[in-house]
């Protein structure tokens, strides 16, 4: 369905050039305005038929990207209707995107990471600024200009925060690439900010270590591994990375959006140079932390499992991992970060040394829509054993650290319980107790302990 003819007019106004890329919904052409005689990206919806929601995803990327000018943003210039399909006309950017440099180096020394993290963040904190999640930060929608400098592309499956139902979401799918969905995205819930932070944690995490911190082989493990697996630090993939932003990267791999800094705190961190610091950053106690032995390579996972498997993300699983593994950070309570010292303390040091060369990276697949597995299903064991050793006994405290109330009234309960069984064994022995009423426990037994 590609343009067979180049020198074509697009609208009175565009005229095509030479096609510069294709994706899943439309090819990139780059193209010159004729009116403003200035050059131009002119993305081309693929088929015709306005009302399918590869229309509804240009429409949504146009109103999206509208909204937001910056620098580190692609500027989108126009949108409308042409020969039955929709176009988007956008900044060009003359480089490539960070997909193909990472393609051609194998993996990026820190000092340029940073670089891309500082403007990347910026980026996305306009977006979110503006109440747009990008939900779809993936090396191949970060593309740099002729100068290096990062812009943020393909706002095709944003979700507006005021407005849910404009997301191209269906119920019980998940709208990404699975290697750089966040956690609570695998379990179901909608996307946030701090999706986005996580997702760009896992692109600096690949474009450090030229691998993403979690892939399993199929899309659903991948999907388990975010859930409950720790990252592997990236220094132990043999990459030379300060200490600090070793660390700070992790903090953006939180389990919890609520541990992971907001995009312009992100922003304000790289730019500072504190990620050059030697020291890990500052973090509360985990004793299990430090000397935690590495969890499972997130790599191939093992067959599929048999009947009983739960395969069903529950909403209890991310938290069993949180308090998991290496990056102690990660435990770190909320006001750990609002307050702002820790993940900006370290003082900036020496770079370490740009690594050598080495494989190349996996090429990362394009935007997909996932359908969670059904709920108690048991389909999903491959990845879902691959993420099972990374889970930690003695979770109780932790349980009581992370949710307050529902300890609490656990013992209450629990407490309820006993006194009455007391009281039962106290005045047992009178034998007027025999015609009275059996008491309900709250837990919904009766005091002999029957339902
Ligand atoms: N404004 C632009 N300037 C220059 N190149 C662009 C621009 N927008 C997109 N491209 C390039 O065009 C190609 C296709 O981009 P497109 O956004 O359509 O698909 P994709 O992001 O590769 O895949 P998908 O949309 O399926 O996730 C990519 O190589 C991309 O780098």
């Amino acid at each position: 369905m590609g343009i067979e003819v180049a020198q074509v007019l697009v609208a009175d106004r565009y005229r095509l050039e030479s096609p510069i890329g294709r994706g899943a919904m439309g090819e990139v052409w780059r193209a010159t305005d004729e009116v403003l005689g200035r050059p131009v990206a002119l993305k081309l919806m693929l088929g015709d038929d306005s009302r399918s929601e590869a229309a509804a995803r240009f429409r949504l990327e146009g109103r999206t990207a509208a909204r937001l000018s910056h620098p580190h943003v692609v500027a989108v210039f126009d949108f409308g209707a042409w020969d039955n399909r929709f176009y988007l006309v956008m900044e060009l950017v003359e480089g490539r995107s960070l997909a193909q440099e990472l393609s051609a180096a194998g993996r990026l020394a820190p000092e340029r990471v940073a670089t891309i993290a500082a403007q990347t963040a910026a980026g996305l904190a306009s977006a979110h600024r503006q109440g747009i999640v990008h939900r779809d930060i993936k090396p191949g929608n970060l593309m740099s200009d002729a100068q290096g400098s990062v812009k943020l592309g393909d706002f095709g499956i944003a979700r507006f925060l005021d407005d849910p139902g404009a997301a191209l979401t269906t119920a019980g799918q998940i709208v990404g690439t699975s290697l750089y969905l966040a956690p609570e995205r695998a379990l179901g819930r909608q996307a946030g900010p701090a999706s986005d932070v996580y997702s760009l944690g896992c692109v600096l995490y690949q474009l450090l270590t030229g691998r993403p911190p979690f892939q399993a082989d199929t899309a659903t493990g991948t999907l388990y591994l975010h859930i409950d697996t720790e990252p592997v630090p990236p220094g132990r993939h043999g990459v030379q990375v300060p200490a600090a932003f070793e660390s700070y990267l992790l903090g953006l791999l939180a389990k919890q959006p609520e541990d992971r800094p907001g995009a312009q705190e992100v922003a304000d961190w790289f730019n500072s140079g504190a990620w050059r610091g030697s020291a890990p950053l500052p973090v509360p106690a985990t004793p299990a932390a430090a000397s935690a032995p590495l969890p499972e390579p997130a790599r191939p996972p093992a067959p599929a499992s048999g009947p009983g498997h739960r395969s069903v993300p529950s909403h209890r699983a991310a938290p069993a991992a949180h308090r998991s593994a290496a990056p102690a950070h990660r435990s770190a309570p909320a006001p750990h970060r609002s307050a702002g010292p820790s993940y900006r303390s370290a003082a900036p040091g020496p770079a370490a040394p740009a690594p050598g060369a080495l494989p190349l990276p996996e090429p990362a697949p394009s935007a997909t829509t996932y359908a969670l597995p059904p709920a108690g299903g048991r389909s999903q064991g491959r990845g879902r054993r691959a993420a099972a050793p990374a889970r930690r006994p003695g979770g109780a405290r932790e349980f009581v650290r992370r949710r307050p109330r529902v300890a609490s009234a656990i013992a209450g309960s629990v407490a309820f319980l006993v006194c009455t069984l007391l009281g039962m064994a106290w005045f047992g022995s009178d034998d007027t107790g025999r015609d009275t009423p059996a008491v309900e426990s709250p837990a919904g037994l009766t005091a002999d302990g029957t339902p």
